[in-house]
Order: C-alpha cells, then structure tokens, then sequence
C-alpha cells in the first residue's frame, strides 16, 4: 500500500518537477507540489527502503533544458527547506541549535542566534560569475550542479552590474539572486501573448523562466526583467569578505548590486516569527511575487559549521505562507439542499489545512460542475480556500485515480424527500421543489432566525432540525404556537431555556418590519432591498396591493429592479407563501408591518423622537402639481404630523391630494371614493391635528 502510493507520488513529482523546471509550464499549483511532496517525504521517513534513486526528495531542481550550453556551477546552488507554520520554523531551529551543540542547558533559555529575514521572491535563481570585476558567466540553477548558460540574456538586465563597483575586487565572485518579473510587466506581457493568439504564462515565476530562456536576448530585453541579489562566495584567502549573512547584503549593495530594501536583522526567533507575519499581511503591497520568507543564519561560520543536508542548508529555512490550495483524497459525494430547494453536491474529504483553518468539505457548485470536474470515487482533488471563500474543488489529479472508479453524479431524487428533482432549461440549478421538504423548511427557519432578520438567541441549526424532526414546526408561523411546556419536553432542553426561548420569540414580533420582510428569504430581497420596501410600504398588505395593482411603480424605489419586482410577484402568488403570510398576520398578531414604534430603523427612530400621532396610520398619495407646496414640501408637513406618503393609490389609501394635470391617480381615487384633497384642504387638515 504505502510502497504503491510512494511509487504513484514519485510518478507523478518527477513530471511535475520536469514541466516545471525544464519546459516552464507546471501542470500543478506549488502548494499541491508541495504538500504531495511531503507526504513522500513523510512516507520515505517511515520507511527508507522506499527511497528511490529516482525520488524527486533526493534532487535539486530540474536538468538543464536542451538548446542551452550547461555548465559547472563554481558553488552548488541548493535547494531550501520548507516550513509552513510557526511551529515548523521553532523545529528547525531546535535542530538547528542540537547540530552547533547549543541546545539549552537546564535552568537557562536555548541562546538567541542573530538570523537575516528576506523575501522569497518567486522569480528564478541565477548564478552570476564575476572574474577580475567583470561579469563572465552567468546560469540557471539547473540541478543545482550544473545550470543553462544564459550569459547573453542576463546581460540586458540592467540591475544585473555588468562590472562591479569596486576599486580592487577579489580574483573571482560568485553571486546569486533572483531574476523576477514585476506583476505589471507580467500583466502586459501575458495581454500582448492574448492579443497575438499566444498561450499566457501561468504566473510571473514562468514568465521569467521563460524569458531567460529566450534564444534571441532582444526578446529578454524587452521583457523588462528585474534582480535582487542575496547571496555572495568569496575566495576563502579574500580577508576583506563579509563574516555574515547581513555584511554580505551590504557588500553586494557596495558592489553595485541591488538587494531587496525589506531584509531585516533579527536578533532571535521571536523577531523572526514577527518579521513573517508582517510580511504575510504586507506582502500584498509589493509590486512583485513573494511566496514565503526565507529565514538564515546571519553568522557565517556558524553556516558552515551547520552545513547542508540532502539538498538545502540547515542553516536557512524557506517559510511559505499559508496554501490557499492543497491535495485531498475524496471520501464521499453528498448533497445539500438549501432554503430555495436548490440541491449543492458537496465533496467531503480528508482534513487538510488551508488558509489557516482544516477543511473537510468543499462546494461542487451544480451538476455542470460535477460533470467538468469528472470527478471518481476515491479520486485525489484540488481545493482551494483562498481568505473568506467558501472552499472548492477545483481539480482531479487524474493520475491519482483508482482503477475502474464509479463516476459521480447528482442523485435523480432529493435526498432530504424523496421527491424527484427537477431541473429547468437553461438553468444551471437542480432543485427539489417539495414544498414540504424538510430541507427547504429548515432552511427557511434557520434564515428567519439569523442575525440581520429576526435575530432570535437560542434556536440554533440543531434545535432547528430538532423542531422539524419532530414534527412541531411546519413553517415559520408555527414557532410562534411553540410552548414552553412542549419546548421543555424536547431532548436537551430545561424549562429554563425553553421560556427563554418562548420569551425570544414573544420580542422578536418587535423587530422592524423590514427585517421580518428580509426573513421571509425572498429571492432578491436582501437586506438593503427589503429596507428600501419597507420604507415605502407599511405592511406587507400594502405591498402586495402594489404588486397586484401598479407593480411598475416599485421601479421609483432606488434599488428595486424589474428581477426583484418579478421575484416578489412569483413569490407571493405562490399557494404557500401566501398561507405563510395570512398564519403570519392572524396567529401572531403584528407581524409583518410596521409596529407601534415605528421601527423601521434606530436612525430613524432617533430622528423623529416620538412621532405625533394625530395623523398616524393616515396614508396619502400626492399627484399633480400644487399650487404654492413642492411636493417634497407637502410630504415633509404630512410626515411631521405623522402621515405617511405612498406612491400609489389602493383601497388602503386615505387621502389624494390632487394638484393640476392629476391624472390616473386622481380617477383611481374617485372610482375607489378615497376622499381627495386640494392644498387649502390640506393645510386645513393638517392646521387641525
Ligand atoms: N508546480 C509544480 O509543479 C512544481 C514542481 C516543482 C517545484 N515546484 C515548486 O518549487 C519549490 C521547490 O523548488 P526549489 O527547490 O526551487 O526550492 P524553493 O523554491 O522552495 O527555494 C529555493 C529557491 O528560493 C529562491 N529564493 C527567493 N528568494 C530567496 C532568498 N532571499 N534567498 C534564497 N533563495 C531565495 C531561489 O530561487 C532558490 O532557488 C516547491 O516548493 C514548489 O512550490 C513546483
Ligand atoms: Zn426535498
């Protein structure tokens, strides 16, 4: 079993490592390389006999490519450990400390070694050879013993010193740095390839690559390629050489090159862990790739007396910032239903870290999705978590897949109800469209308790299930017939709770009207939508009469679009919602419309203080042009006796205030025999109050 997945790992790393290194065109994100890689290594340290002369653990980057002269590099250039987490970096250095005989003694802290901090800059490594001053030769890293001659390319890269800046330099000096593109040239680069029908590069890393590896160095010129320099040898009989890490920057800066400005001396371990966090955050500013920290000892004998293991110095330390995207082996296809019926597949698999926090589930979207994915049982995918999004498959290594695998689909039949699923044309969803469906129902519930609509403390997901479980709660009306007594006898819950419970939902009939509208989880009414409504219309009475008599007018609310006015009417000449809404508004008194505060928001309530209320529950429509009043005018005074104005005219309505060309408003009213006011009539009216 292990020996297998070691010899499919191997496989599938050394094609990687070669598309990678040699062809400039990785088949795989770093992170997933990275974390399949450690479980090699971590199988190959279990048990050594799995080693292999061709493990991609034992070997430093790629051959080099053909076309390119190669050449021995004076110093090999190594590889780096990897650590990816705060903990990692504390291993490394224990070990670190055990190797130069420094561990701590008892009763005494382990003693404080001064480390550099720099950027890992995700460009390409190069070996730069400098004889009497003079740039001679310069190389990819190649397999670290051997590089590309890429001399002529390097050459136009103008912080790349052709001579260096010293009055007497050593005989022969052997730098290394990193070649890189900056994002924005990247972003050029690849809309110029766009534009004449070219494959873009994957990311400013390839682009680089690809670039030193032009034939023709008037293409590399004009790439606008950039260097930082971080790494310097010396002969061993110069005496004038730098005896750290944080000497040699300044001596590389002394010889003309350029060195990245954001390297930083720390004295200890905890300076180190603050330099990378700093840096994770702030590395988003920079206007060039970094993925990591790269962590060395600034003390040059202790380096050497440290030296090297397999591949990389124990004396320096590559920290990578949290993988956004790693490898996982799929344990199971489920399904989720939501409080619209649409069905999820969702993917659940091994734990894996990402971004900070373990997944264990990720989104498949829609059938399409899961149809693109092909995605297998057993099979090895891609996640990915990138900050706050949701988690996502997005890839299935093939080459990973168990023989003669069953392919996944969505299930014919819901999975919470049986019913069969449909799927309209043209629509990407699959959904159950039960009504009944407990799914849907406890989707709904859990909306109408969450914090932006009714924000009712102690009915949680669980109870929720629980409440539908049993069969107490068949729609959200039915939580306001809940009892303490009934509560209380329910599984884990004491009277306590339960009248808490009960008394939590008694004061959520007190929330505004236009959170009670946002619970109802209509399709296009979110928060602020529904805020817009419900200060337009007091009830949700009022805004149906406008829905089923001049729905257009709902366009003058800013905000409410023709998709949201469609959604509302389908919403509401739905059998169901409309039961919903009459138990609503019988059972439970004043939901769904404005309440005696006039809450409609704490702003507002500030505002207006008490609102007089001779005119309150008076609703006006204006139309037509009055004679002295602008109509904003006339709607501040009818507000400020505590009217309210409205835009359409219904059989709720109780005044018109016609001015000149009324007109179908007017007609309505007469027809309705609303009693219509002319300005005189009015101010009387409002003198009078
Ligand atoms: N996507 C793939 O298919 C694939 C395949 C192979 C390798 N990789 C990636 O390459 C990594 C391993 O490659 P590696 O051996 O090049 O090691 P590495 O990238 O982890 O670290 C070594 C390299 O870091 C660079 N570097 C940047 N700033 C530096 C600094 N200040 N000091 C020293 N070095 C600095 C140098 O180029 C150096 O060669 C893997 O972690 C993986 O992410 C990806
Ligand atoms: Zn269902």
């Amino acid at each position: 079993m292990a020996q297998a997945r070691a010899e499919e790992l191997r496989r599938l790393l050394n094609r990687a490592a070669h598309a990678y290194y040699v062809l400039d065109a990785p088949e795989m994100e770093d992170p997933v390389y990275d974390r399949l890689y450690r479980e090699l290594v971590a199988l190959e340290e279990a048990d050594p006999e799995l080693i292999g002369p061709d493990s991609p653990t034992r070997r430093v980057g790629g051959a080099p490519a053909e076309g390119f002269t190669s050449v021995a590099h004076r110093v090999p250039l190594l590889s780096l450990d990897n650590a990816f987490s705060p903990d990692d970096l504390d291993v490394w250095y224990g070990r670190l400390l055990k190797v130069l005989d420094r561990e701590a003694q008892e009763g005494s802290q382990a003693p404080a070694l001064p480390m550099v901090g720099e950027l890992k800059i995700d460009g390409n490594a190069l070996a730069l050879s400098y004889e009497q001053g003079v740039l001679v030769r310069a190389a990819t890293r190649g397999d670290g013993e051997r590089g590309e001659e890429i001399t002529a390319n390097v050459r136009t890269i103008r912080s790349v010193p052709l001579r260096l800046a010293l009055a007497s330099p050593p005989a022969w000096v052997e730098v290394r740095g990193e070649a890189f593109i900056p994002e924005a040239t990247f972003t050029a680069i690849n809309a110029e390839r766009a534009e004449r029908g070219e494959a873009p590069f994957a990311n400013p890393r390839n682009a680089c690559a690809g670039t030193l590896r032009q034939l023709d160095p008037k293409v590399v010129a004009a790439r606008g390629l950039s260097f930082f320099a971080y790494t310097l040898h010396l002969p061993d009989d110069w005496l004038a050489g730098p005896r750290s890490q944080w000497q040699a920057l300044d001596w590389l800066k002394a010889a003309g090159f350029c060195v990245n400005p954001h390297c930083a001396l720390c004295p200890d371990l905890a300076a180190v862990k603050a330099f990378c966090d700093r840096w994770e955050q702030e590395r988003r500013g920079l206007p060039y790739a970094t993925d990591g920290v790269v962590v060395k000892l600034d003390d040059l004998r202790l380096q050497e007396e440290a030296g090297f293991t397999q591949k990389a110095p124990r004396w320096a330390i590559a920290l990578k910032y949290a993988a956004e995207e790693a490898p996982s082996r799929l344990l199971r296809l489920t399904c989720q239903v939501g409080r619209t019926g649409v069905v999820t597949p969702v993917a659940e698999f091994e734990p894996v870290p990402l971004a900070g926090t373990s997944v264990s589930r990720a989104t498949l979207h829609n059938a399409d999705r899961l149809a693109e994915l092909d995605l297998c049982a057993g099979d090895t995918i891609v996640v990915r978590k990138a900050g706050e999004i949701i988690p996502e498959v997005v890839r299935v290594l093939k080459e990973l897949r168990p023989e003669g695998a069953a392919r996944l689909e969505l299930p014919a039949t819901c999975p919470e109800c049986g019913s069969v699923l449909v799927r309209e044309e043209g629509e990407a969803a699959t959904r159950c469209v039960n009504n009944g469906c407990p799914a849907i129902l406890r989707g709904s519930l859990r909306h109408w308790v969450s914090k932006g609509a009714l924000d009712i403390k102690g009915l949680g997901a669980k109870r929720i299930e629980q409440l539908v479980e049993n069969r107490l709660v068949h729609s959200i009306a039915d939580l306001y017939q809940l009892n303490a007594a009934l509560l209380a006898s329910m599984e884990g819950m004491g009277t306590k709770s339960a009248s808490n419970l009960v008394a939590a939902l008694e004061t959520s009939k007190q929330q505004p009207w236009y959170r009670q509208l946002y619970g109802l989880g209509i399709h296009h009414v979110g928060e602020v939508n529904a805020k817009a409504l419900a200060s337009r219309y007091r009830s949700v009475t009022d805004l149906r009469s406008a829905l089923d008599e001049t729905p257009e007018i709902l366009h003058e609310i800013p905000g409410i679009g023709e998709r949201t006015i469609q959604s509302l009417i389908n919403w509401f000449s739905t059998r169901a919602n409309e039961d919903l809404v009459k138990s609503l508004q019988q059972e439970t008194g004043n939901l769904l419309s404005e309440n005696a505060q006039f809450a409609l928001s704490d702003d507002t309530n500030q505002l207006h203080g008490q609102r007089p209320t001779a005119l309150a529950n008076k609703s006006f429509v204006l139309t037509g042009t009055l004679p002295t009043l602008k109509r904003a005018d006339a709607q501040a005074l009818i507000e400020a006796a505590g009217g309210r104005v409205i835009s359409s005219v219904s059989n709720k309505t109780d005044y018109v205030v016609a001015g000149e060309k009324a007109g179908s408003k007017l007609t309505k009213a007469k027809n309705l025999g609303i009693q219509v006011l002319d300005e005189h009539e009015l101010k009387t009216l409002l003198n009078e109050t």
